[in-house]
């Protein structure tokens, strides 16, 4: 697995926007490379506020949204529509604004699906889809993500994977249901750590003085059951992208500030 590289902007603004000038490059390479691009999103609000800044980027319209295939790290088990589902947020932030396949926008179940209410058929079904769209040449049972988002929580969690809790303990399923997640709401869908790991690369994204802490632990040698955030690394690169009061904890010498 890669070391991870962290790079440190001035504030969780420019964060975003150079965050999401680095994905449109990625994902344009990709699509000039193989034809297609393939990345999966992450909830809350640096997930959101990337998306938010890549809709608003005078480059965005430099991606073929029509080749695009859109992930998710994980969502909140709730109704379709609900306000608080990682999809419709996305959708708020940047995709009801692009030209996407839809048959390229792989948006978990919801509650009210065709699983109903349980939660780990829900996530099977997930996986299903993800291994259909998995080929050969692909690392498991899921397609090969040019570029996985993740947030970071306060206490390390990564998508819906929270510290000591079952999710994380995870090695052979690609996609699991959550019960009791400390982050409401309880019930989730969560990729695990096997699945995150297939990606090519893994880009962890954090702001705020909140995230110091997690971000010092995760970084400083935290086996991942006790920081989930600390198992999140790509084939190819792992990439921390904070700010400079999430990155306060850091030893500067290590992490100097990418941005004056
Ligand atoms: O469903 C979710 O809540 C997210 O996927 C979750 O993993 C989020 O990314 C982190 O909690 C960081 O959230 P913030 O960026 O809002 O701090």
């Amino acid at each position: 697995m890669t070391a991870p590289q962290v790079v440190v902007h001035r504030d969780k603004e420019l964060m975003a926007q150079a965050a999401a000038a680095r994905l449109i490059t990625k994902i344009v390479d990709a699509q000039a490379a193989r034809g297609s691009a393939s990345v999966v999103l992450t909830g809350g609000r640096n997930g959101n506020g990337l998306l938010a800044a890549l809709g608003a980027s005078p480059a965005r319209d430099a991606v073929d949204w029509s080749r695009l295939d859109l992930w998710w790290g994980d969502e909140r088990f709730l109704p379709e529509g609900h306000a608080d589902r990682n999809v419709t947020q996305a959708r708020e932030a940047l995709l009801d604004a692009v030209e996407l396949d839809p048959a390229r926008v792989h948006a978990m179940p919801a509650s009210d699906g065709p699983q109903g209410g349980d939660v780990d058929a829900a996530a099977e079904a997930y996986a299903a889809e993800l291994a259909r769209a998995a080929r050969p040449e692909n690392h498991g049972a899921v397609p090969s993500f040019d570029v996985l988002l993740l947030g970071v929580g306060p206490d390390t969690h990564v998508a819906s994977l929270f510290p000591e809790l079952p999710a994380v303990r995870e090695t052979e399923r690609m996609v699991v249901g959550v019960r009791g997640a400390p982050k409401p709401p309880p019930v989730r869908i969560s990729l695990t750590l096997p699945a995150i790991r297939a990606a090519r690369e893994v880009w962890l994204l954090a702001a705020g003085e909140d995230k110091a802490k997690a971000v010092t632990i995760a970084l400083s040698g935290a086996g991942e059951l006790q920081a989930p955030a600390a198992g999140a690394r790509g084939r190819r690169r792992t990439l921390w992208l904070l700010d400079r009061a999430a990155a306060a904890g850091l030893p500067r010498e290590l992490y100097p500030p990418a941005s004056p």
